[in-house]
């Protein structure tokens, strides 16, 4: 099987199909180019427009689309979501904070030996 194409979240966020880019959403990891569908969605292009350059999971799950809808997908789908070194870094140092953050509070409520 051909290696899918891997995207940044920078790179997704540029394509919100203003000034001539292209528009692509984002549906749990996946990215879809959506330029050419827009105008047939029965939602209404604006409903994925408001989308663009973005994670759309959400919305298209509230919605409860129909195994149809799911399956068209497929056609649009340019690749994946790369994780980025630097996203990750900041994830971990992220929680890594957090800890202290916690540790540092419930020595402050509990004592210290509650923070080993
Ligand atoms: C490439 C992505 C998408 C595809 C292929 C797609 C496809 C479809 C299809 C085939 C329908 C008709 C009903 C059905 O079969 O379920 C539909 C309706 C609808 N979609 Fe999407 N959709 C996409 C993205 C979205 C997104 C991101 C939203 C977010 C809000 C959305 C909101 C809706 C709504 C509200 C309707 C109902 C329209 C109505 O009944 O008047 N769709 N979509």
């Amino acid at each position: 099987m051909m290696e899918r194409k891997r995207y940044t979240m920078e790179e997704v966020a540029k394509c919100t199909g203003e000034n001539g880019s292209r528009c692509w959403i984002i549906l749990w990891g996946s990215v879809y180019d959506v330029t050419d569908y827009l105008e047939q969605h029965p939602g209404g292009g604006e409903l994925i427009g408001e989308f663009a350059g973005m994670d759309a999971s959400k919305g298209f799950d509230d919605f409860g689309h129909s195994s149809d809808a799911k399956k068209m997908l497929k056609k649009y789908e340019i690749g994946v979501v790369a994780k980025t070194e630097t996203s990750d870094g900041k994830a971990d140092r992220m929680s890594r904070e957090n800890t202290k953050q916690r540790r540092k509070f419930l020595s402050i409520i509990l004592g210290p030996c509650a923070s080993a």
